[in-house]
């Protein structure tokens, strides 16, 4: 890579695109006039044209990729062959980077008929610098290339470079996990307000609550079950509600979430 901020091609400007290339550009990791996106939905469009008006914007994705050093394919999985026939002459000089849910990499690899691709598992909190991202690399990506990669992901939150085939259980967890945590802040407020606190104060309450209890986790690094036994008094409020969310099976419900998640990654990738 000649260029510390290279020219960087996101393919596919939804969700998951503008939440890492925002928290890029947030970052000060790229910058919007290095950032060429290629969608081919004219909202998609309108959003980056309005949000981040100094990247380019095509719905040719093969235009967009010409002068990339980096492609960024984001999206679904299921759009990832056609995609990748289309582009894949041009893009070939370039690293190439998928954060599709299931494509394994060496499936990447003989699509793009190269093996300078990166496989990568990020999640939504990336976009306010606080992502959990894990990512494989194929066997041309050089130290160089691997380490841009860990510097984009970790300039949106923590990255961890792991073996292809735990891309599945990442996905399960920190892919997917964004929804379940909003899920149960959502319950954790709905007790509130059941328990007669207003809306808002429920849901400030219930979010800080889980910011709060996983920056206790991170720098302490405590067991989260001893931060549990800390809160539970004998005979006290919080044993009350933990033997209330053993009735209700929490902890099994997470676990077979989780699981889930993996193993539909896992069908996606069978295509
Ligand atoms: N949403 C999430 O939390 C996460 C998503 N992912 C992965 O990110 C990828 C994208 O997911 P989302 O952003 O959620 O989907 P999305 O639907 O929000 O975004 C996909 C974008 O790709 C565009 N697109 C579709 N076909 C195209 C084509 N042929 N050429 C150019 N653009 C095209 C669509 O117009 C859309 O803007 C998926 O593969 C998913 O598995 C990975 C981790 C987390
Ligand atoms: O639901 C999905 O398929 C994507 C992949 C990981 C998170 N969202």
């Amino acid at each position: 890579m000649e260029s510390t901020k290279p020219q960087l091609a996101l393919i596919g400007g939804g969700k998951m695109g503008r939440a890492l290339v925002q928290g890029m550009i947030d970052a000060g990791f790229t910058t919007a006039d290095r950032v060429t996106v290629g969608d081919r939905n004219t909202d998609s469009q309108a959003w980056w044209k309005q949000n981040v008006p100094q990247a380019k914007v095509t719905a040719d994705s093969k235009t967009a990729v010409e002068a990339a050093d980096v492609v960024l394919l984001a999206i679904k999985p299921h759009g990832v062959p056609a995609v990748v026939a289309e582009l894949k002459r041009t893009a070939r000089k370039s690293l190439l980077i998928s954060v599709a849910a299931g494509i394994q990499l060496g499936t990447l690899v003989r699509q793009f008929g190269c093996s300078r691709v990166v496989r990568v598992m990020p999640n939504t909190p990336s976009l306010v610098g606080a992502g959990a991202s894990a990512y494989c690399c194929g066997d041309d990506v050089s130290s160089e290339d691997a380490a841009y990669v860990d510097g984009m992901l970790s300039s949106v939150g923590k990255a961890f470079r792991v073996d292809d085939k735990l891309m599945d259980a990442v996905t399960g967890v920190s892919g997917s996990g964004p929804a379940y945590v909003c899920m149960i802040i959502e319950a954790l407020a709905d007790g509130g307000v059941l328990s007669g606190l207003p809306r808002d104060l429920a849901m400030q309450l219930a979010t800080q609550t889980v910011l709060g209890t996983a920056t206790l986790i991170q720098q302490t690094g405590s067991h989260p079950a001893v931060l549990k036994d800390a809160v539970a008094s004998p005979g006290g409020t919080t044993i009350a509600g933990i033997a209330a969310l053993e009735r209700g099976g929490l902890r099994n419900t997470l676990i077979s979430a989780v699981q889930a998640a993996a193993l539909r990654g896992e069908e996606l990738g069978k295509g």
